[in-house]
């Protein structure tokens, strides 16, 4: 058989669907069946090259969708290929050309040296020598990997194991890499250097990125396009841009005044939205910048500090089921 690859659509759903069947507990021997339809009629494309963040509240469904995506769970609707192959149906094929990162389990062996979990994938998935050594030597020099090959996975700090775990997940060269929470628990600097390297890798090497995130930053910084899922349904696919119009969601710079004032003279629609002595924390679009609102402050108030807090992702969801409740 050929397999056929539809340039336009690397990663393709049509509606796709998974249905659950739970039984609970309600008494003694008494159970009730229920269904759960965690993914309900979802149907998109990626192309070869894209970087898609894929959102959502808890239990949306973005988990279920990717597990699909890599074979580990079978359809019970719709169709779905990923680089032309059905991932259920030729899981040890698709795993050749797929990397997965999940953010809250590792896939190293966590009483070995990170070298050794290297070694052992390297005989897993069969990998040319000169390919393996190319691959590692490359992860090792931009992830900064080359002080910690030595020390056992348990010893890692959560950035460190991240990145050991970005590095695992490339040695092999896939064409598609599912980021599940790959930002979480690392601070700041963690995170920008997993970003820049994933910015990098995607520009270098055309890696196809689908990434699931709770940070709006890694969207923001990563990805043109972003799709919301919610109930198991797409209810957003498009730029971030127009998911903060959609939301009308707003940042909030707060500001540090060398002494207790009243509210801040905004110009509309900023507005203050709290004042605790000196700290003053103004609301504003989130399609806006806040450079204008910045330097009238900055000319008219005695400022002494300020900070940009980004929506998170749930605040922007919230706020887009708002409105279509309204229109
Ligand atoms: N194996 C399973 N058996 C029964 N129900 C499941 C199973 N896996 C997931 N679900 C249910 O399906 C729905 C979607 O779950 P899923 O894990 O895909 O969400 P998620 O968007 O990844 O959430 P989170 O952000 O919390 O990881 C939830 O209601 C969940 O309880």
């Amino acid at each position: 058989m050929t397999v056929t690859e539809d340039a336009d659509g690397f990663i393709e759903l049509d509606r796709v669907e998974k249905v659950f069947d739970v039984r609970k507990k309600t008494g003694f021997l008494k159970r009730e069946r229920r269904q759960v339809r965690a993914v309900d009629s979802i149907s998109f494309r990626v192309a070869r090259g894209e970087m898609v963040g894929y959102i959502g509240p808890n239990g949306a469904g973005k988990s279920t969708t990717i597990k699909m995506l890599t074979g580990i769970l079978t359809p019970s609707g719709g169709r779905l290929r990923v680089a032309g192959i059905d991932p259920s149906r030729e899981r040890t094929r698709l795993a050749h050309r797929i990397g997965v990162v999940f953010g809250q389990r590792t896939t190293l062996w966590w009483d070995l040296p990170l070298i050794d979990s290297y070694r052992l994938m390297h005989r897993m998935y069969r990998i040319p020598d000169a390919r393996y050594r190319a691959n590692l030597d490359r992860c090792v020099e931009l992830l900064q990997l080359a002080d910690l090959l030595d020390v056992p996975v348990r010893q890692l700090s959560l950035g460190q194991r991240m990145r050991g775990d970005i590095a695992a997940a490339l040695l092999h060269d896939p064409e598609v890499l599912y980021l599940d929470e790959p930002t979480i628990g690392l601070d700041v600097i963690s995170k920008a250097r997993v970003r820049e390297f994933l910015r990098d890798l995607n520009a270098e090497r055309g890696t196809t990125v689908l990434l699931t995130t709770h940070d709006l930053q890694d969207i923001e910084q990563l990805c043109s396009r972003v799709m919301v899922i919610d109930h198991g349904r797409l209810m957003y696919d498009g730029p971030l841009a127009g998911l903060h119009e959609a939301g009308e969601s707003e940042r909030t710079l707060v500001v540090d005044l060398d002494r207790e004032l009243p509210p801040i003279d905004a110009p509309a629609p900023a507005r203050v939205v709290r004042v605790e002595g000196p700290r003053q924390w103004l609301a504003f679009p989130a399609a806006q910048s806040a450079a204008p609102l910045v330097a009238r402050i900055a000319a008219e108030y005695p400022l002494v500090d300020l900070s940009v807090r980004e929506p998170d992702i749930e605040a922007v969801i919230a706020r887009m089921y708002e409105e279509r409740a309204i229109t």
